[in-house]
């Protein structure tokens, strides 16, 4: 099975380099200045194996197998002009977020404009520092076709990067979307002084959003547990190699954060905002991230916010 990966930043690099391992693997990026020295600045110190040909040009990808690995809030946009080409093959996406201007996940967008594809979705506890580094690392691998599934399972697993596999696509999606929203309110609360304990209440009761959320839209609840969910979200609340945890921080201290970088809980939580009132379903600590995000709430109040909503069950 031959193997193309569109988007050659951080992830989409370090997958490609993992990926090369075991075969030719084709990057395409739309700005791939850096090719020729054959190390991306996104992922520095990593040289890229000879097996890995980078391209910017969109029709040397002829694998049957395409890896997405854009940001969430772009994928709409290269699909909406490029995606007939990417028609019938086995398209996995490897965006963690939600689309705003849908309110789908990468793995929608990308049967909405391709039919014919088989569609999947690729996440889990994983920074690309990592991955492209051969250290070890689980993901899963998500497609409602458990055969296809299968074959995915047994091409894109290296030495190094062991997949498991699910037919939950929507709760390994949902999972890896949402955890990157708590990750920013536990970089807050510790760049705010709130403290390891603050932390471990925003994360479990992140994950009870999480958990809410992702079984209205149609997950499996035992899907959540699992590496997609659980696992990325303690890995990415608790990690400064988290560029949402480190966004978080950024809030919490009032410290400036570098205009550019993908964080990909900003948006999606305010694409969960929607959600959830459309729904009926409360997301509090989600609600408190949109608002921090767009400045519509600002950090000195973000502890009422929390704090000062009516005690319940838990
Ligand atoms: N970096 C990680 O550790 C990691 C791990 C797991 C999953 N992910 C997910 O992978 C996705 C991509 O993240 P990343 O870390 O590679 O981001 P990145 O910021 O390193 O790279 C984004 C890439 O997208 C390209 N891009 C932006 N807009 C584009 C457009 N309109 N058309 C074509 N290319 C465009 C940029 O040139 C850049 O190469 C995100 O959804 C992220 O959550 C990242
Ligand atoms: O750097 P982040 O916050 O986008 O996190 C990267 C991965 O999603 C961690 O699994």
């Amino acid at each position: 099975m031959s193997v193309a990966i569109i988007g050659a930043g951080a992830f989409g690099t370090a997958l490609a380099v993992s990926l090369a391992s075991k075969g030719p693997v084709t990057l395409w990026g739309r700005d791939i200045g850096w090719a020729e020295a054959r190390e991306n600045p996104r992922l520095p110190g990593v040289t890229l194996p000879p097996a890995l040909h980078v391209t910017d040009r969109l029709d040397e990808i002829a694998a049957e197998t395409v890896l997405l690995a854009l940001p969430a809030q772009v994928l709409g946009g290269f699909l909406a002009e490029h995606g007939a080409r990417f028609d019938r093959r086995n398209l996995v996406s490897c965006a963690k977020g939600i689309d705003l201007a849908t309110l789908t996940g990468p793995s929608a967008l990308i049967a909405a404009a391709c039919p014919q594809a088989r569609v999947a979705v690729l996440t889990g506890p994983s920074f690309a520092a990592d991955i492209a580094r051969g250290l070890p690392t689980a993901l899963t691998l998500a497609c409602a076709d458990a055969g296809t599934a299968e074959a995915l399972q047994r091409r894109l697993s290296t030495a190094t990067l062991r997949l498991y596999r699910t037919t939950d696509v929507t709760g390994a999606e949902l999972g890896g979307a949402l955890k990157n929203i708590i990750a920013i309110a536990a970089g807050a609360a510790i760049g705010a002084g709130y403290g390891d304990s603050a932390r471990a209440s925003i994360v479990t009761r992140g994950f009870a959003e999480m958990l809410r959320l992702a079984t209205a839209l149609g997950a499996r609840p035992e899907t959540l547990p699992g590496l997609s969910g659980l696992g990325d979200l303690v890995l990415t609340c608790t990690s400064e190699q988290s560029r949402n945890f480190r966004y978080g921080l950024a809030l919490g201290t009032g410290r400036d954060f570098a205009a550019g970088t993908t964080v990909e809980g900003a948006a999606t939580a305010r694409a969960v905002t929607r959600l959830a009132e459309r729904l009926g379903i409360e997301m509090p600590i989600s609600n408190l991230v949109a608002g921090l995000a767009q400045g519509s709430i600002a950090m000195e109040h973000a502890l009422d916010f929390l704090l000062n909503r009516p005690l319940k069950e838990e």
